[in-house]
């Protein structure tokens, strides 16, 4: 048996993250049961493995009730295998909790969403400015997500929010990760991010405002049959039809998080002055 085996139970696969499958398995020393994502790196180029490293760099740093908690890492250099120990979510991803909704043709309640997104603002005050909420990331560079959508934000057995898998570098040097981001349909790409300027903060709200919107209307809030007519509408920022049944608040904190120019948004340390926010907060704390 290897290192690997000979401390963890692996139980069945719950999902997919970037660069590999996540399991559910059981430490067999105190029976505590975690998140294991296992990746074969036998086939990555330096780069991806440089990217790796970074990724579990950043998430040892990163101690937050709503970012996914990094626990070890072990590898196995016989088989080339990396697995990363990391807090289990019970609660799945908010992607499944979407297409549940839309399966039993239900929306979400308004204070189940706000909840959710004071919870997310939470973990990216974090990521951005880290503990202290200070303005500018002085003692450290501020961690972007940069892949925030549905699929890499968790809940755990109480309906918390975890932010999970994280993007893959600290600052964004808008060449070399252009390639990446592009990957898959990009729903949440920002227009800053279309017309090639750099990545930084104001693309993690904007996205956020992309996921809160999808978290009401249980559509992204663009959609185009090529990738050339998405950005077209993102540029654009003529979103699809809002549900009416929402508050005109919860609209509008969507429309500030989704104002196409990213100086105009305003910054997560800049939503906990709404007094909304701070009593969603101090509900939750
Ligand atoms: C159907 N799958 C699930 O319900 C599910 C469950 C029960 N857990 C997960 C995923 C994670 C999980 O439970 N902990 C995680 C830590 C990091 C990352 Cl990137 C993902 C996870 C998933 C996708």
């Amino acid at each position: 048996s290897t290192e690997f085996t000979s401390h963890f139970e692996p139980l069945e696969v719950c999902g997919s993250g970037s660069f590999g499958l996540i399991r559910k398995v059981r430490r067999i020393s105190d029976g505590q049961i975690l998140a294991c994502k296992e990746i074969d790196y036998r086939k990555m180029s330096e780069k991806e493995k440089r990217q790796l490293v970074a990724e579990v760099n950043i998430l040892r740093e990163l101690k937050h009730p709503n970012i996914v908690r990094y626990y070890e890492r072990i590898i196995d250099r016989k088989n080339c295998m990396l697995y990363i120990l990391m807090e289990y979510c019970d609660g799945g991803d908010l992607s499944s909790v979407i297409r549940k909704c839309k399966q039993e043709g239900k929306y979400l309640q308004e204070d189940v969403i706000w909840i959710l997104l004071t919870q997310m603002l939470m973990a990216l005050r974090e990521c951005h400015h880290g503990k202290s909420g200070r303005e500018e990331s002085k003692s450290s560079v501020a961690i972007l997500h940069r892949d925030l959508k549905p699929d890499n934000v968790f809940l755990d057995d109480q309906r918390n929010v975890k932010l999970g898998d994280f993007g893959l570098s600290r600052t964004l040097s808008a060449g070399a990760d252009m390639a990446r981001t592009f990957v898959g349909t990009p729903f949440y790409m920002s227009p800053e991010l279309i017309n090639e300027s750099s990545y930084d903060m104001k693309s993690d709200v904007w996205a956020l405002g992309c996921l809160t919107f999808e978290l009401c209307a249980l559509e992204p809030p663009f959609q185009a049959k090529t990738q050339h007519a998405l950005a077209a509408k993102i540029k654009s920022g003529k979103t699809g039809s809002f549900p009416k049944q929402y508050s005109p608040q919860l609209h509008s904190m969507i429309k500030a998080m989704m104002h196409t120019n990213p100086s105009k948004r305003p910054t997560t340390l800049d939503f906990f002055k709404l007094e909304k926010i701070q009593r969603c907060q101090d509900s939750i704390e």
